[in-house]
């Protein structure tokens, strides 16, 4: 069975639980995201640690945000791990995108547009007033105008952003919660069905899975129901 596209979020708090989860969704995932509370915790070594005997693909969440000559640093510093995918903030600007871009030629920089754990209300607060449709639009053809080969967004808006940067920009969605799933601290949230059905080439999904009494069966049932999605609509991945 071709593994599906997902990104599978290991954020556990320790090295043995998050490379045990990283063994059993492998099969049916194309992907493991490390993120912020692993690799603080752990560092560099955690990369070959998730990665295991399968060569998953990873994708490393540290959604840097600074100055462009810090971010290129910080980049290259990862580069050798190669990660498949690193994020950046969007709202660091076009130079701190492209610098980021420049500094790992062999890993997709995808921009983070909204954290999906933001509500309308608190962007709002933040000044950032209106539909977050719009302010996603806008970070984004700012992001792949400065060479971002992709874009993290939520299932709310992944149309939008599709319609925006066209086919060729990687899609990624985290907020994404399987009907009847506790959304948790996530605001702009959808189903994997409508996630995929919308647009988005990847998505990220962690505690519906990790959290779950088996990892492995909750990953394939997704995994499934992806299938029967890209089956009813003829959309590929
Ligand atoms: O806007 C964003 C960007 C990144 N994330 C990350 O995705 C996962 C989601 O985990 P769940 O357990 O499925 O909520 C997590 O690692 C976040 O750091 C995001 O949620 N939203």
């Amino acid at each position: 069975m071709t593994p599906a596209p997902i990104a599978v979020a290991l954020d556990a708090p320790d090295l043995e639980t998050a490379a045990r989860w990283a063994s059993l969704v492998t099969p049916h995932v194309t992907t493991v995201k490390v993120g912020l509370e692993l690799y603080l915790r752990y560092g560099p070594d955690v990369i070959a640690s998730v990665r295991g005997a399968s060569g998953v693909r990873v994708f490393l969440d540290l959604k840097l945000h600074d100055i462009p000559n810090t971010v290129a640093g910080a980049a290259r510093a990862v580069a050798r791990l190669k990660p498949a995918i690193l994020t950046v903030h969007a709202g660091g600007g076009p130079a701190m995108i492209r610098a980021a871009v420049e500094a790992m030629p062999h890993t997709q920089i995808a921009a983070v547009t909204l954290l999906t754990s933001l509500s309308e209300a608190d962007l709002d607060q933040m000044g950032v007033n209106g539909p977050p449709e719009d302010a996603v639009r806008r970070l984004s053809a700012l992001a792949v105008g400065a060479g971002a080969q992709a874009l993290v967004c939520s299932p709310r808006e992944v149309a939008a952003v599709r319609s925006e940067v066209g086919p060729d920009i990687t899609l990624i969605t985290p907020g994404v919660r399987p009907a009847g799933a506790a959304s948790q601290d996530q605001a702009r949230v959808a189903t994997p069905e409508q996630a995929f059905a919308d647009g988005a080439d990847l998505l990220v999904i962690g505690r519906p899975i990790t959290g779950s009494a088996d990892p492995g069966a909750t990953a394939a049932g997704i995994a499934a129901a992806l299938r029967r999605t890209s089956a009813a609509t003829g959309r590929h991945h």
